[in-house]
Protein backbone atom coordinates (compact mmCIF):
# COMPACT_ATOMS: atom_id res chain seq x y z
CA UNK A 1 0.00 0.00 0.00
CA UNK A 2 2.77 2.23 1.06
CA UNK A 3 4.63 1.29 -2.04
CA UNK A 4 1.91 1.89 -4.32
CA UNK A 5 1.13 5.47 -2.66
CA UNK A 6 4.79 6.20 -3.19
CA UNK A 7 5.08 5.07 -6.88
CA UNK A 8 1.98 7.11 -7.65
CA UNK A 9 3.34 10.01 -6.19
CA UNK A 10 6.67 10.14 -8.25
CA UNK A 11 6.36 13.06 -10.98
CA UNK A 12 6.42 11.25 -14.14
CA UNK A 13 6.69 14.39 -15.98
CA UNK A 14 10.33 15.42 -14.11
CA UNK A 15 12.88 14.29 -16.88
CA UNK A 16 15.14 13.99 -13.54
CA UNK A 17 12.91 11.54 -11.84
CA UNK A 18 12.12 9.86 -14.79
CA UNK A 19 15.76 9.26 -15.46
CA UNK A 20 16.79 8.11 -11.83
CA UNK A 21 13.69 5.70 -11.85
CA UNK A 22 14.69 4.16 -14.72
CA UNK A 23 18.03 4.11 -13.60
CA UNK A 24 16.78 2.53 -10.47
CA UNK A 25 14.73 -0.23 -12.10
CA UNK A 26 17.89 -0.79 -14.97
CA UNK A 27 19.98 -1.23 -11.96
CA UNK A 28 17.38 -3.89 -10.55
CA UNK A 29 16.90 -5.73 -13.54
CA UNK A 30 21.17 -6.04 -14.11
CA UNK A 31 21.32 -7.71 -10.45
CA UNK A 32 18.66 -10.36 -11.17
CA UNK A 33 20.23 -11.11 -14.73
CA UNK A 34 23.50 -11.33 -12.90
CA UNK A 35 22.56 -13.63 -10.50
CA UNK A 36 20.77 -15.49 -12.81
CA UNK A 37 23.72 -15.74 -15.29
CA UNK A 38 26.00 -16.64 -12.18
CA UNK A 39 23.52 -19.67 -11.35
CA UNK A 40 23.81 -20.65 -15.04
CA UNK A 41 27.49 -20.21 -15.37
CA UNK A 42 28.21 -21.95 -11.95
CA UNK A 43 25.66 -24.86 -13.18
CA UNK A 44 27.21 -24.94 -16.40
CA UNK A 45 30.86 -25.73 -14.83
CA UNK A 46 29.17 -27.87 -12.25
CA UNK A 47 28.33 -30.35 -15.24
CA UNK A 48 31.18 -30.41 -16.41
CA UNK A 49 31.76 -32.73 -13.66
CA UNK A 50 30.17 -36.22 -13.62
CA UNK A 51 27.66 -37.08 -11.24
CA UNK A 52 27.83 -40.83 -9.71
CA UNK A 53 24.20 -40.93 -8.60
CA UNK A 54 22.08 -38.81 -10.52
CA UNK A 55 18.95 -40.62 -9.97
CA UNK A 56 19.04 -40.46 -6.20
CA UNK A 57 16.28 -43.00 -5.72
CA UNK A 58 15.54 -45.41 -2.43
CA UNK A 59 18.39 -47.38 -3.51
CA UNK A 60 21.16 -44.27 -3.93
CA UNK A 61 20.06 -43.42 -0.66
CA UNK A 62 20.96 -46.49 1.20
CA UNK A 63 24.10 -47.39 -0.73
CA UNK A 64 25.00 -44.08 0.84
CA UNK A 65 23.77 -44.68 4.15
CA UNK A 66 25.64 -48.41 4.30
CA UNK A 67 28.46 -48.26 1.67
CA UNK A 68 29.59 -44.65 1.17
CA UNK A 69 33.40 -45.19 0.25
CA UNK A 70 32.36 -47.73 -2.53
CA UNK A 71 30.12 -44.83 -4.18
CA UNK A 72 32.68 -42.63 -3.63
CA UNK A 73 35.21 -44.81 -5.46
CA UNK A 74 32.97 -45.73 -8.07
CA UNK A 75 32.85 -41.62 -8.63
CA UNK A 76 36.87 -41.32 -8.67
CA UNK A 77 36.28 -44.10 -11.23
CA UNK A 78 33.81 -42.24 -13.68
CA UNK A 79 35.77 -38.92 -13.22
CA UNK A 80 39.51 -40.84 -14.00
CA UNK A 81 40.47 -39.79 -10.56
CA UNK A 82 39.91 -36.02 -10.73
CA UNK A 83 36.52 -34.06 -9.00
CA UNK A 84 33.20 -35.23 -9.36
CA UNK A 85 29.36 -34.43 -8.17
CA UNK A 86 27.74 -36.47 -5.37
CA UNK A 87 23.94 -36.39 -4.53
CA UNK A 88 24.19 -36.72 -0.40
CA UNK A 89 20.32 -35.91 0.31
CA UNK A 90 21.28 -32.44 1.29
CA UNK A 91 22.18 -31.53 -2.09
CA UNK A 92 24.56 -32.00 -5.00
CA UNK A 93 28.19 -31.54 -3.25
CA UNK A 94 31.52 -31.61 -5.50
CA UNK A 95 33.83 -34.40 -4.35
CA UNK A 96 37.33 -33.51 -4.93
CA UNK A 97 40.69 -36.20 -4.64
CA UNK A 98 42.98 -35.65 -1.89
CA UNK A 99 46.00 -33.87 -4.65
CA UNK A 100 43.67 -30.90 -4.21
CA UNK A 101 44.45 -31.45 0.01
CA UNK A 102 47.44 -28.75 -0.12
CA UNK A 103 46.07 -26.36 -2.77
CA UNK A 104 42.71 -25.21 -0.67
CA UNK A 105 43.76 -26.19 2.79
CA UNK A 106 44.48 -22.53 3.35
CA UNK A 107 42.21 -20.66 1.24
CA UNK A 108 39.52 -18.48 3.60
CA UNK A 109 37.40 -17.85 0.39
CA UNK A 110 36.41 -21.87 1.30
CA UNK A 111 34.08 -21.94 4.68
CA UNK A 112 32.74 -24.81 7.00
CA UNK A 113 30.62 -22.56 8.71
CA UNK A 114 28.10 -22.00 5.58
CA UNK A 115 28.51 -26.19 5.23
CA UNK A 116 26.87 -26.49 8.45
CA UNK A 117 23.97 -23.91 7.35
CA UNK A 118 22.87 -25.95 4.61
CA UNK A 119 23.52 -29.78 5.90
CA UNK A 120 23.06 -28.76 9.96
CA UNK A 121 20.81 -26.19 9.21
CA UNK A 122 22.43 -23.30 11.22
CA UNK A 123 19.81 -21.18 10.77
CA UNK A 124 16.40 -23.04 11.82
CA UNK A 125 15.79 -23.12 15.65
CA UNK A 126 16.88 -25.68 18.09
CA UNK A 127 19.89 -25.74 15.53
CA UNK A 128 21.76 -23.59 17.89
CA UNK A 129 25.55 -25.89 17.99
CA UNK A 130 25.89 -24.83 14.33
CA UNK A 131 25.03 -21.16 14.91
CA UNK A 132 27.27 -19.91 17.33
CA UNK A 133 30.14 -19.69 15.09
CA UNK A 134 29.13 -17.47 11.91
CA UNK A 135 31.40 -14.73 10.24
CA UNK A 136 29.93 -12.17 12.83
CA UNK A 137 31.44 -14.82 15.40
CA UNK A 138 34.44 -15.88 13.89
CA UNK A 139 36.89 -13.23 15.44
CA UNK A 140 35.66 -14.50 19.15
CA UNK A 141 35.62 -17.71 18.19
CA UNK A 142 38.95 -17.65 17.16
CA UNK A 143 40.50 -15.88 19.85
CA UNK A 144 38.93 -17.52 22.65
CA UNK A 145 39.72 -21.25 20.57
CA UNK A 146 43.10 -20.63 19.81
CA UNK A 147 44.73 -18.03 22.03
CA UNK A 148 42.96 -18.66 25.03
CA UNK A 149 42.50 -22.10 25.32
CA UNK A 150 46.26 -22.48 23.89
CA UNK A 151 47.76 -20.54 26.49
CA UNK A 152 45.90 -22.51 29.53
CA UNK A 153 44.77 -26.49 28.25
CA UNK A 154 48.08 -28.25 29.67
CA UNK A 155 46.85 -26.76 32.87
CA UNK A 156 44.06 -28.36 32.71
CA UNK A 157 45.92 -31.85 32.78
CA UNK A 158 46.50 -32.16 36.68
CA UNK A 159 42.78 -31.49 37.74
CA UNK A 160 41.49 -33.87 35.02
CA UNK A 161 44.18 -36.84 35.80
CA UNK A 162 42.98 -36.04 39.36
CA UNK A 163 39.19 -36.72 38.45
CA UNK A 164 39.82 -39.65 36.06
CA UNK A 165 39.62 -42.46 38.98
CA UNK A 166 36.60 -41.55 40.58
CA UNK A 167 34.89 -40.59 36.98
CA UNK A 168 36.05 -44.37 36.24
CA UNK A 169 35.14 -45.55 39.38
CA UNK A 170 31.14 -44.03 38.47
CA UNK A 171 31.40 -46.21 35.32
CA UNK A 172 32.86 -49.21 36.07
CA UNK A 173 33.70 -49.53 39.65
CA UNK A 174 36.04 -51.93 41.26
CA UNK A 175 34.94 -55.77 40.36
CA UNK A 176 37.11 -58.93 41.14
CA UNK A 177 34.63 -60.41 39.29
CA UNK A 178 34.42 -60.72 34.94
CA UNK A 179 31.37 -58.35 34.36
CA UNK A 180 30.24 -56.99 30.83
CA UNK A 181 29.80 -53.60 30.00
CA UNK A 182 28.27 -51.72 26.68
CA UNK A 183 31.36 -49.82 25.16
CA UNK A 184 30.31 -46.91 23.25
CA UNK A 185 27.89 -46.22 26.46
CA UNK A 186 30.45 -46.99 28.83
CA UNK A 187 32.96 -44.19 26.70
CA UNK A 188 30.24 -41.68 26.51
CA UNK A 189 29.31 -41.89 30.16
CA UNK A 190 33.08 -40.83 31.24
CA UNK A 191 33.83 -38.58 28.19
CA UNK A 192 31.13 -36.30 28.79
CA UNK A 193 32.66 -36.09 32.15
CA UNK A 194 35.69 -35.21 31.75
CA UNK A 195 34.75 -32.13 29.13
CA UNK A 196 32.57 -30.98 31.50
CA UNK A 197 35.26 -30.58 33.91
CA UNK A 198 37.46 -29.07 31.23
CA UNK A 199 34.81 -27.61 29.50
CA UNK A 200 32.86 -25.80 32.39
CA UNK A 201 35.19 -26.00 35.68
CA UNK A 202 35.00 -27.51 38.84
CA UNK A 203 31.58 -25.97 39.65
CA UNK A 204 29.71 -27.73 36.61
CA UNK A 205 31.77 -30.70 36.72
CA UNK A 206 28.92 -33.13 38.60
CA UNK A 207 26.16 -31.47 36.85
CA UNK A 208 23.62 -34.01 36.18
CA UNK A 209 21.13 -31.71 34.53
CA UNK A 210 23.90 -30.04 32.17
CA UNK A 211 25.49 -33.90 31.45
CA UNK A 212 22.16 -34.80 30.56
CA UNK A 213 21.07 -32.27 28.23
CA UNK A 214 24.49 -32.06 26.24
CA UNK A 215 24.74 -35.54 26.06
CA UNK A 216 21.22 -36.26 24.95
CA UNK A 217 21.11 -32.84 22.20
CA UNK A 218 24.35 -34.08 20.78
CA UNK A 219 22.32 -37.18 19.69
CA UNK A 220 19.23 -35.74 18.87
CA UNK A 221 20.54 -32.44 16.59
CA UNK A 222 21.82 -35.30 14.00
CA UNK A 223 18.78 -36.90 13.98
CA UNK A 224 16.60 -33.87 13.52
CA UNK A 225 19.11 -33.12 10.95
CA UNK A 226 18.61 -36.36 9.03
CA UNK A 227 14.53 -35.98 9.64
CA UNK A 228 14.19 -32.43 8.41
CA UNK A 229 16.47 -33.64 4.71
CA UNK A 230 13.80 -35.98 4.74
CA UNK A 231 11.11 -33.06 3.74
CA UNK A 232 11.14 -31.09 0.97
CA UNK A 233 13.30 -27.84 1.31
CA UNK A 234 10.15 -25.40 0.66
CA UNK A 235 8.46 -27.17 3.39
CA UNK A 236 11.29 -27.43 5.94
CA UNK A 237 10.73 -24.10 7.60
CA UNK A 238 7.01 -24.88 8.38
CA UNK A 239 7.58 -28.88 9.45
CA UNK A 240 10.77 -27.89 11.71
CA UNK A 241 7.88 -26.22 13.78
CA UNK A 242 5.92 -29.33 14.36
CA UNK A 243 8.30 -32.32 13.70
CA UNK A 244 8.63 -34.27 17.37
CA UNK A 245 12.67 -34.16 17.10
CA UNK A 246 12.99 -30.97 16.42
CA UNK A 247 10.31 -29.52 19.25
CA UNK A 248 12.82 -31.44 21.63
CA UNK A 249 15.97 -30.31 20.27
CA UNK A 250 14.60 -26.43 21.03
CA UNK A 251 13.39 -27.64 24.29
CA UNK A 252 17.14 -29.33 25.07
CA UNK A 253 18.39 -25.76 24.04
CA UNK A 254 15.99 -23.64 25.99
CA UNK A 255 17.21 -26.45 29.24
CA UNK A 256 20.57 -25.38 28.36
CA UNK A 257 20.34 -21.80 28.49
CA UNK A 258 18.46 -21.80 31.76
CA UNK A 259 20.93 -24.09 33.41
CA UNK A 260 24.53 -21.59 31.76
CA UNK A 261 22.85 -18.51 31.32
CA UNK A 262 23.05 -17.26 34.72
CA UNK A 263 27.18 -18.34 35.04
CA UNK A 264 27.88 -16.38 31.69
CA UNK A 265 26.62 -13.35 33.21
CA UNK A 266 28.61 -13.46 36.50
CA UNK A 267 31.40 -14.53 34.44
CA UNK A 268 31.09 -11.58 32.47
CA UNK A 269 30.41 -9.12 35.14
CA UNK A 270 33.43 -10.14 36.83
CA UNK A 271 35.47 -9.67 33.96
CA UNK A 272 34.01 -6.47 33.66
CA UNK A 273 34.74 -5.16 37.14
CA UNK A 274 38.49 -6.79 36.87
CA UNK A 275 39.40 -4.32 33.94
CA UNK A 276 37.56 -1.80 35.45
CA UNK A 277 39.75 -1.91 38.32
CA UNK A 278 36.82 -2.65 41.04
CA UNK A 279 38.16 -5.59 42.40
CA UNK A 280 40.80 -5.49 45.15
CA UNK A 281 43.41 -8.21 45.06
CA UNK A 282 42.14 -10.17 47.91
CA UNK A 283 38.94 -10.48 46.43
CA UNK A 284 40.24 -11.80 43.19
CA UNK A 285 38.62 -14.85 42.66
CA UNK A 286 41.41 -18.02 41.60
CA UNK A 287 42.18 -18.16 37.73
CA UNK A 288 39.57 -20.06 35.95
CA UNK A 289 40.60 -22.17 32.88
CA UNK A 290 37.33 -23.15 31.21
CA UNK A 291 35.85 -22.56 28.11
CA UNK A 292 33.12 -19.95 29.98
CA UNK A 293 36.18 -18.26 30.37
CA UNK A 294 38.31 -18.93 26.81
CA UNK A 295 35.55 -16.81 25.79
CA UNK A 296 34.54 -14.19 27.93
CA UNK A 297 38.80 -13.34 27.53
CA UNK A 298 38.22 -12.94 23.62
CA UNK A 299 35.28 -10.81 23.80
CA UNK A 300 37.03 -7.67 25.98
CA UNK A 301 34.21 -5.14 23.97
CA UNK A 302 31.25 -7.20 25.38
CA UNK A 303 30.13 -7.81 21.48
CA UNK A 304 27.12 -9.67 21.02
CA UNK A 305 27.89 -13.45 21.50
CA UNK A 306 25.94 -16.84 22.60
CA UNK A 307 28.36 -18.24 25.21
CA UNK A 308 25.73 -21.07 25.71
CA UNK A 309 25.46 -21.55 22.11
CA UNK A 310 29.11 -22.05 21.81
CA UNK A 311 29.06 -24.25 25.66
CA UNK A 312 26.47 -26.81 23.61
CA UNK A 313 28.76 -26.36 20.45
CA UNK A 314 32.10 -27.43 22.06
CA UNK A 315 30.22 -30.11 24.10
CA UNK A 316 29.04 -31.19 20.57
CA UNK A 317 32.62 -30.90 19.20
CA UNK A 318 34.22 -33.16 22.23
CA UNK A 319 31.60 -35.55 23.25
CA UNK A 320 30.90 -38.02 20.71
CA UNK A 321 34.14 -37.57 18.49
CA UNK A 322 36.02 -38.32 21.61
CA UNK A 323 33.71 -41.35 22.69
CA UNK A 324 33.98 -42.27 19.18
CA UNK A 325 37.86 -42.82 19.21
CA UNK A 326 38.21 -44.44 22.57
CA UNK A 327 35.11 -47.04 21.95
CA UNK A 328 37.67 -47.66 18.57
CA UNK A 329 41.23 -47.41 20.73
CA UNK A 330 39.73 -50.17 23.21
CA UNK A 331 38.16 -52.13 20.39
CA UNK A 332 41.39 -52.45 18.76
CA UNK A 333 43.50 -52.77 21.92
CA UNK A 334 41.35 -56.12 22.83
CA UNK A 335 41.67 -57.20 18.88
CA UNK A 336 45.16 -56.93 18.98
CA UNK A 337 46.31 -57.92 23.01
CA UNK A 338 49.82 -58.24 22.19
CA UNK A 339 50.05 -54.45 22.89
CA UNK A 340 48.51 -54.63 26.27
CA UNK A 341 52.04 -55.51 28.03
CA UNK A 342 54.24 -53.06 25.67
CA UNK A 343 51.41 -50.30 26.74
CA UNK A 344 51.34 -50.95 30.49
CA UNK A 345 55.35 -51.26 30.71
CA UNK A 346 56.05 -47.85 28.76
CA UNK A 347 53.40 -46.33 31.10
CA UNK A 348 54.58 -47.57 34.09
CA UNK A 349 58.07 -47.18 33.93
CA UNK A 350 57.00 -43.44 32.61
CA UNK A 351 55.15 -43.13 36.40
CA UNK A 352 58.05 -44.73 38.19
CA UNK A 353 60.34 -42.15 36.51
CA UNK A 354 58.52 -39.45 37.36
CA UNK A 355 57.65 -40.53 40.23
CA UNK A 356 53.61 -40.27 40.35
CA UNK A 357 51.71 -41.00 43.44
CA UNK A 358 48.72 -43.41 43.80
CA UNK A 359 46.66 -40.70 42.24
CA UNK A 360 48.96 -41.07 38.75
CA UNK A 361 50.21 -37.12 38.21
CA UNK A 362 50.07 -36.61 35.07
CA UNK A 363 51.14 -33.21 33.42
CA UNK A 364 52.12 -32.34 29.91
CA UNK A 365 55.65 -33.89 29.60
CA UNK A 366 54.52 -36.92 31.44
CA UNK A 367 51.93 -37.44 28.56
CA UNK A 368 54.64 -36.40 25.67
CA UNK A 369 56.72 -39.65 26.91
CA UNK A 370 54.13 -42.08 25.93
CA UNK A 371 55.41 -42.35 22.41
CA UNK A 372 54.16 -45.79 21.85
CA UNK A 373 50.21 -45.33 23.53
CA UNK A 374 50.64 -41.84 20.87
CA UNK A 375 51.51 -44.80 18.45
CA UNK A 376 48.91 -46.94 19.12
CA UNK A 377 46.02 -43.98 19.45
CA UNK A 378 47.32 -42.22 16.38
CA UNK A 379 46.58 -45.87 14.15
CA UNK A 380 43.41 -46.50 15.58
CA UNK A 381 42.29 -42.83 14.54
CA UNK A 382 43.82 -43.86 10.97
CA UNK A 383 42.02 -46.63 10.68
CA UNK A 384 38.35 -45.38 12.05
CA UNK A 385 38.75 -41.59 10.82
CA UNK A 386 35.51 -39.64 12.24
CA UNK A 387 34.35 -39.74 8.52
CA UNK A 388 35.78 -40.84 5.04
CA UNK A 389 35.39 -37.65 3.73
CA UNK A 390 36.98 -34.63 5.22
CA UNK A 391 37.26 -30.53 4.48
CA UNK A 392 33.62 -29.96 4.07
CA UNK A 393 33.63 -26.75 2.69
CA UNK A 394 31.67 -23.97 0.67
CA UNK A 395 32.67 -21.60 -1.81
CA UNK A 396 32.17 -17.88 -0.78
CA UNK A 397 33.72 -16.77 -4.10
CA UNK A 398 34.44 -18.53 -7.58
CA UNK A 399 38.18 -20.44 -7.22
CA UNK A 400 40.53 -21.59 -9.83
CA UNK A 401 42.86 -24.23 -8.85
CA UNK A 402 46.30 -24.40 -10.43
CA UNK A 403 45.24 -27.15 -12.85
CA UNK A 404 42.38 -25.25 -14.07
CA UNK A 405 39.59 -26.80 -11.91
CA UNK A 406 36.82 -24.10 -11.75
CA UNK A 407 35.03 -23.85 -8.30
CA UNK A 408 32.23 -21.94 -8.90
CA UNK A 409 30.93 -19.43 -5.81
CA UNK A 410 28.37 -20.92 -3.16
CA UNK A 411 29.38 -24.60 -4.29
CA UNK A 412 29.18 -27.32 -1.34
CA UNK A 413 32.40 -29.50 -1.51
CA UNK A 414 34.47 -32.36 0.44
CA UNK A 415 37.50 -34.11 0.03
CA UNK A 416 37.25 -37.42 -0.38
CA UNK A 417 38.46 -40.18 -0.11
CA UNK A 418 40.09 -39.62 3.30
CA UNK A 419 43.54 -40.45 2.22
CA UNK A 420 44.87 -42.55 5.13
CA UNK A 421 44.97 -45.45 3.95
CA UNK A 422 46.95 -44.76 0.45
CA UNK A 423 49.63 -47.75 0.30
CA UNK A 424 51.77 -44.99 -1.31
CA UNK A 425 52.39 -43.91 2.17
CA UNK A 426 51.32 -46.67 4.39
CA UNK A 427 52.74 -49.83 4.42
CA UNK A 428 50.51 -52.33 4.75
CA UNK A 429 47.62 -49.75 4.79
CA UNK A 430 44.85 -52.08 6.29
CA UNK A 431 47.05 -53.86 8.64
CA UNK A 432 46.95 -52.19 12.38
CA UNK A 433 50.10 -51.59 13.74
CA UNK A 434 50.18 -49.90 16.94
CA UNK A 435 54.38 -48.96 16.36
CA UNK A 436 53.60 -47.39 13.24
CA UNK A 437 54.02 -43.99 13.86
CA UNK A 438 56.17 -45.08 16.37
CA UNK A 439 59.02 -45.68 13.64
CA UNK A 440 58.20 -43.48 11.45
CA UNK A 441 58.36 -40.78 13.98
CA UNK A 442 61.96 -42.30 15.11
CA UNK A 443 62.70 -42.75 10.96
CA UNK A 444 62.09 -38.63 10.85
CA UNK A 445 64.38 -37.79 13.33
CA UNK A 446 66.97 -40.37 12.93
CA UNK A 447 67.37 -38.07 9.29
CA UNK A 448 67.36 -34.83 11.22
CA UNK A 449 63.63 -34.24 10.19
CA UNK A 450 60.63 -33.30 12.05
CA UNK A 451 59.18 -36.49 13.62
CA UNK A 452 56.62 -34.33 15.17
CA UNK A 453 54.25 -34.73 11.78
CA UNK A 454 53.61 -38.62 13.55
CA UNK A 455 52.15 -37.34 16.92
CA UNK A 456 48.73 -37.77 17.56
CA UNK A 457 47.62 -35.11 17.47
CA UNK A 458 49.43 -33.33 14.49
CA UNK A 459 48.09 -33.03 11.39
CA UNK A 460 49.05 -33.33 7.29
CA UNK A 461 47.56 -33.79 4.15
CA UNK A 462 48.03 -37.16 4.38
CA UNK A 463 46.96 -37.64 8.39
CA UNK A 464 43.52 -35.60 8.16
CA UNK A 465 41.57 -37.28 11.42
CA UNK A 466 41.34 -33.96 12.63
CA UNK A 467 40.76 -32.16 9.23
CA UNK A 468 43.34 -30.10 7.98
CA UNK A 469 44.69 -26.77 7.34
CA UNK A 470 42.45 -23.69 8.60
CA UNK A 471 39.96 -25.10 9.83
CA UNK A 472 41.43 -28.01 11.76
CA UNK A 473 40.06 -29.12 15.06
CA UNK A 474 41.47 -26.64 17.27
CA UNK A 475 40.43 -29.31 20.51
CA UNK A 476 42.76 -31.90 19.60
CA UNK A 477 45.40 -30.80 22.47
CA UNK A 478 43.12 -30.83 24.89
CA UNK A 479 41.17 -34.34 23.36
CA UNK A 480 44.53 -36.15 22.54
CA UNK A 481 45.23 -35.51 26.58
CA UNK A 482 42.23 -36.21 28.11
CA UNK A 483 42.17 -39.37 26.18
CA UNK A 484 45.92 -40.89 26.62
CA UNK A 485 45.07 -39.46 30.49
CA UNK A 486 41.48 -41.80 30.52
CA UNK A 487 43.18 -44.77 28.07
CA UNK A 488 46.20 -44.78 30.71
CA UNK A 489 44.28 -45.32 33.60
CA UNK A 490 41.90 -47.66 31.81
CA UNK A 491 45.32 -49.84 31.34
CA UNK A 492 46.33 -49.44 34.73
CA UNK A 493 43.48 -49.78 36.80
CA UNK A 494 41.37 -53.27 34.41
CA UNK A 495 41.98 -56.09 33.03
CA UNK A 496 40.11 -56.09 29.56
CA UNK A 497 38.53 -59.52 27.45
CA UNK A 498 36.11 -60.19 24.46
CA UNK A 499 33.00 -61.69 25.91
CA UNK A 500 33.14 -65.08 25.95
CA UNK A 501 31.86 -66.88 23.41
CA UNK A 502 32.64 -63.47 20.54
CA UNK A 503 35.58 -64.04 18.23
CA UNK A 504 36.11 -60.80 17.20
CA UNK A 505 35.18 -57.12 18.49
CA UNK A 506 32.64 -55.85 16.34
CA UNK A 507 33.90 -52.07 15.14
CA UNK A 508 30.35 -50.94 13.38
CA UNK A 509 30.23 -49.74 10.05
CA UNK A 510 30.07 -46.23 8.34
CA UNK A 511 26.54 -44.42 8.35
CA UNK A 512 26.93 -42.27 5.85
CA UNK A 513 30.18 -40.48 5.33
CA UNK A 514 30.57 -40.73 9.36
CA UNK A 515 32.26 -43.89 10.89
CA UNK A 516 30.48 -44.84 13.68
CA UNK A 517 31.54 -47.83 16.80
CA UNK A 518 28.78 -50.46 17.05
CA UNK A 519 26.87 -49.02 19.89
CA UNK A 520 25.65 -52.32 20.94
CA UNK A 521 29.01 -54.05 21.51
CA UNK A 522 30.34 -55.12 25.07
CA UNK A 523 33.08 -56.48 26.37
CA UNK A 524 34.45 -58.17 29.82
CA UNK A 525 36.46 -56.31 32.29
CA UNK A 526 37.83 -56.80 36.14
CA UNK A 527 39.72 -55.07 38.34
CA UNK A 528 43.22 -55.39 38.43
CA UNK A 529 46.25 -54.47 41.23
CA UNK A 530 47.87 -51.80 39.84
CA UNK A 531 51.70 -51.89 40.23
CA UNK A 532 51.89 -48.49 40.66
C1 LIG B 1 38.87 -37.04 19.60
C2 LIG B 1 38.18 -35.93 19.63
C3 LIG B 1 37.97 -35.02 18.46
C4 LIG B 1 38.01 -35.29 17.12
C5 LIG B 1 38.29 -36.62 16.43
C6 LIG B 1 37.74 -34.05 16.44
C7 LIG B 1 37.71 -33.91 15.06
C8 LIG B 1 37.34 -32.77 14.41
C9 LIG B 1 37.15 -32.66 12.98
C10 LIG B 1 37.32 -33.80 11.98
C11 LIG B 1 36.75 -31.40 12.72
C12 LIG B 1 36.32 -30.83 11.37
C13 LIG B 1 34.82 -30.99 11.35
C14 LIG B 1 34.14 -30.74 10.06
O1 LIG B 1 34.16 -31.59 9.19
O2 LIG B 1 33.56 -29.65 9.92
C15 LIG B 1 36.71 -30.69 13.98
C16 LIG B 1 36.35 -29.38 14.12
C17 LIG B 1 36.23 -28.75 15.33
N1 LIG B 1 36.52 -29.28 16.57
FE1 LIG B 1 37.17 -31.12 16.95
N2 LIG B 1 37.55 -33.07 17.36
C18 LIG B 1 37.70 -33.61 18.62
C19 LIG B 1 37.61 -32.97 19.84
C20 LIG B 1 37.33 -31.64 19.99
C21 LIG B 1 37.30 -30.93 21.25
C22 LIG B 1 37.62 -31.53 22.62
C23 LIG B 1 36.94 -29.65 20.97
C24 LIG B 1 36.76 -28.47 21.90
C25 LIG B 1 37.38 -28.22 22.97
C26 LIG B 1 36.78 -29.55 19.53
C27 LIG B 1 36.43 -28.39 18.87
C28 LIG B 1 36.27 -28.31 17.50
C29 LIG B 1 35.80 -27.10 16.83
C30 LIG B 1 35.40 -25.80 17.50
C31 LIG B 1 35.78 -27.37 15.47
C32 LIG B 1 35.39 -26.43 14.33
C33 LIG B 1 36.64 -25.72 13.87
C34 LIG B 1 36.41 -24.72 12.76
O3 LIG B 1 35.38 -24.80 12.07
O4 LIG B 1 37.28 -23.87 12.58
N3 LIG B 1 37.03 -30.76 18.97
N4 LIG B 1 37.08 -31.55 14.99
Amino acid sequence: MCTANTLTMIDYQNPTTLALVAGVAIFLVGKVVQYYLGRARAAWILSKYPIVNPEWNASDRERLLNSSQEVILEGLALANGGPFRIEDGSGIKLVLPPKYIDEIKDLPQLSSQNYNVKDFFANYPGFDAFRSSNHKTEVIWTRGLKREMAGVWPLAIPPMAKEISSILDKTYGQTDEWKEIGVYNACISVISRITQLVLLGEDFMNNEEWKRVATSYSVNVFRAAATLHQWNKWLRPIVVWYLPICRQIRAEVKQARAILQPEVVKRVEYRKNERDGAIKDGQRRRRVLDSIDWFVAANPDNKPFDYVGTQISLALAANQTSSNVLAYVLGDLISHPEYLQPLRDELTAVLRDVKAGPGYEFDKATLHRLVLMDSFMKESMRLHPPANITMRRQATEDIRLADGTEIPRDTYLFVAPVPMKDPAVFENPDVFDGYRFLRMREQQTSQNQDGGKYHLVSTSSDLVMWDYGLRVCPGRFLAGAYLKLIFAHLLLKYDFQLLHGQNAFNMGKPQGFMTRPDKEQKLMYRSRKSPI
